[in-house]
């Protein structure tokens, strides 16, 4: 059989057991290792992407193959969602020049890498892209401009397209740079356009993007791994009456130009741009917020906190490197709470509840300053060294400011969402809430859950715990982010840490007590609950206990309910009563009861309002489905809109009008969002 007809058999074979990529060793035995393999899969996860180019390609260059494929295998060495290869060059600097058109809803440009080749003889380099228009590849050398041949794979779902630059034979190791000169797509995943009716303001558009997990790629072709780091800097050109603003410090202003330098090396993640008619107000030194007119007083007193926060994380963490710390309060399509863009925090409009109690989310982004920004997870399976470090580092600063009781308070309210978020979202998939999961044919979006938060800064308090409180392990913790900062790490590079630090100390003999398996590789809830202060948390499970045990007769007469307790308290509370297996008497009335006692109807605070909704839900009120639907429309947070949507899917009554609802707003969604709710609803 000719070696022509060989490829195209392994071409048929490819397609129908889904097979990902094709770089091949012995097409026939492998053929038979993935098929015994995927034998054994419940069902195959992704489409095929075999291109007819690259078959040929790979047949004319290598007289042997070997296979690849997602579902067996990782897409890259080093990240399974990613094609760049790090190990053999990385991005060292990118200058974007971009020009953003409103009219088209696109990004037209250039991007220009500085690479480090890290290997003699180097044939390609492989980036991430998504839905991108690539129009030429050139590289730059001595002074003169070589076009360079470039292809696009096919897409695989989640993760997106390989584009590879094919090199001059001979490159040898070193610097090298590529322009790219490309478009996004109108519908680029990172990318949200909103016309001016979508903005406070009514008169301006406004666009703005949200790069995690690895939705960077849609917005310009790279090394779309947090593996790599670069700086960067950027030339935006946009409309005159607009401010944009970007991760990175302003380097110049011009009309309808603004001039933009980041410094200090990030993962491609951490590029963000927002362009809208933005204003600001000080929040302190090298420190303002940012948001449309109509809300900016608002903001600029709900985050009055941000320089003492600030403070109180250099003190705990170090330097702050980044020079600004700038909040941008979003639209209400933002997908979630807060992200941590360096130099310009984006956050959720649903944090302003008028009395600063959700403010922790910004103690949360700033604390994301050394932890995920300056020390940063090799890839996504190794998230909880981002989140969970982050949340510890945040409840440090809150306790800091507000008490160890209200610490601790905090690290056992968040064990409630996290048993919430077991029971619910991730109830299908068990190998989801380990602390370290396999990301090899699962996408990160999908992959995201409260467990790298909860888990991860649970773990981190019972190793806090175990080598002999703050005293010792903060101490530690700083000795980590210096010892890693600027760079990208896995679990065991943290195990390694602990071991070297407490190695020659008195504490050694406990680095054996640790049960580093029993921690990451275990699912559910933490194997471990430390010891916490409970005052706070006894105060709402008692509540809890009495409004699912009692009938409305019963609470009515009892004084206990009338108890005085805080703003996070009741939110827990709430939480706690969602979490009660059985509600005695879950009627109108008892919903009714429940927000004359907690003066409920006229909280405006985002977290009190999602709760009593999944109660009204939960109670079947199907009168008031206009009412949650309204909330599910009024902001596209995942943390809200994803339970609600789930919880109306298990609602026969409810679930239609739900779907309905859904359809008419999905696009106004930005697509993280859209997607899973799809998938919440059951549509996908
Ligand atoms: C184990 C999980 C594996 C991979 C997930 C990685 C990234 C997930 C991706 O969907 C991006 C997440 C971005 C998060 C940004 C901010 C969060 O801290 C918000 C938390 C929820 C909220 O408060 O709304
Ligand atoms: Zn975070």
């Amino acid at each position: 059989m000719s070696i022509a007809k060989r490829v195209q058999q392994w071409a048929t074979f490819a397609r129908t057991w889904h097979i990902y990529d094709c770089t091949w060793q012995n097409p026939f035995e492998s053929a038979k290792l993935v098929k015994t393999h995927l034998m054994g899969l419940q069902k195959p996860i992704y489409h095929p992407m075999i291109s007819t180019r690259g078959l040929c390609t790979s047949y004319k260059l290598l007289p042997i193959y070997q296979v690849q494929k997602r579902s067996m295998g990782r897409l890259g060495v080093v990240d399974p969602s990613s094609y760049s290869q790090p190990d053999l060059i990385t991005t060292e600097h990118s200058a974007l020049n971009w020009k953003v058109d409103f009219g088209a809803t696109k990004i037209q440009g250039s991007v220009l890498h500085r690479f480090k080749v890290l290997t003699a003889n180097l044939d390609k380099i492989l980036l991430d892209v998504r839905d991108i228009n690539v129009t030429n590849a050139t590289l730059l050398a001595g002074g003169s401009e070589l076009p360079i041949n470039f292809f696009i794979s096919d897409a695989v779902d989640d993760i997106g397209q390989k584009l590879t630059l094919e090199l001059p034979s001979g490159t040898a190791k070193g610097s090298l740079t590529v322009r790219i000169d490309y478009e996004t797509s109108s519908s680029a995943s990172g990318l949200q356009w909103l016309n001016p009716a979508q903005t406070l303001g009514k008169e301006h558009p406004y666009m703005f993007s949200q790069c995690q997990a690895i939705h960077a790629r849609s917005v310009i072709p790279c090394q779309d791994t947090p593996a790599v780091k670069f700086t960067y800097d950027a030339t935006v050109e946009h409309p005159s009456e607009l401010t944009a603003l970007m991760s990175a410090l302003i380097d110049k202003k011009e009309p309808g130009k603004t001039l933009f330098k980041q410094e200090v090396p990030i993962p491609a993640y951490l590029v963000a741009i927002a362009i809208g008619k933005l204003v600001s107000r000080p929040l302190g030194e090298n420190s303002s917020v940012w948001a449309e007119e109509a809300i900016v007083d608002a903001c600029a007193e709900e985050f009055s906190e941000t320089a003492t926060m600030l403070k109180t994380a250099s003190e705990l963490c170090g330097p702050y490197v980044w020079k600004q710390y700038d909040l941008l309060v979003m639209p209400p399509s933002f997908p979630y709470g807060g992200m941590e863009n360096p130099c310009l925090t984006f956050v959720t409009p649903t944090l302003l509840a008028g009395d600063k109690s959700l403010a922790d989310v910004v103690a949360h982004e700033i604390a994301h300053s050394w932890t995920g920004n300056l020390v940063t997870n090799k890839n996504f399976e190794h998230f909880w060294l981002n989140e969970g470090f982050t949340v510890f580092v945040e409840s440090k600063i809150v306790g800091r400011m507000q008490g160890a009781k209200e610490l601790d308070f905090k690290m056992l309210s968040n064990l409630t969402d996290l048993q919430e978020c077991i029971r619910t979202q991730l109830n299908k998939t068990p190998e989801l809430t380990k602390l370290v999961v396999d990301l090899s044919s699962c996408g990160p979006d999908d992959a995201f859950s409260s467990v790298p938060y909860i888990k991860g800064s649970t773990f981190l308090r019972y190793l806090e715990d175990l080598f002999g409180g703050p005293t010792v392990f903060e101490p530690f913790l700083r000795d980590y982010l210096k010892k890693y900062a600027y760079k990208s790490i896995e679990t065991k590079d943290f195990q390694s840490a602990l071991y070297d630090y407490f190695i020659d100390t008195d504490k050694k003999d406990k680095l054996s007590v640790v049960d580093w398996d029993l921690w990451l590789k275990t699912e559910g809830m933490p194997p471990v609950i430390p010891k916490f202060d409970e005052s706070l948390a006894n105060v709402t499970k008692e509540l809890a206990t009495l409004w699912s045990s009692k009938s409305v007769a019963d609470l009515a007469g009892n004084a206990e309910i009338k108890k005085t307790i805080s703003i996070h308290q009741l939110i827990d509370f709430l939480g706690k009563l969602i979490e009660c297996k059985d509600i005695v008497d879950l009627t109108e009335s008892k919903i009714n009861l429940l927000e004359s006692t907690y003066n409920l109807k006229s909280s405006k605070n985002a977290e009190i309002r999602f709760r009593l909704n999944r109660l009204i839900i939960r109670a079947g009120l199907i009168k008031r489905l206009d009412e949650v639907l309204e909330f599910a429309n009024s902001n596209f947070r995942m943390k809200f809109c994803r339970p609600i949507y789930r919880d109306l899917a298990g609602w026969p009554e409810a679930k239609p009008a739900a779907i309905r609802n859904f359809l008419s707003v999905k696009d106004q969604m930005m697509a993280v969002c859209s997607h899973t709710v799809e998938k919440d609803l059951g549509l996908k």
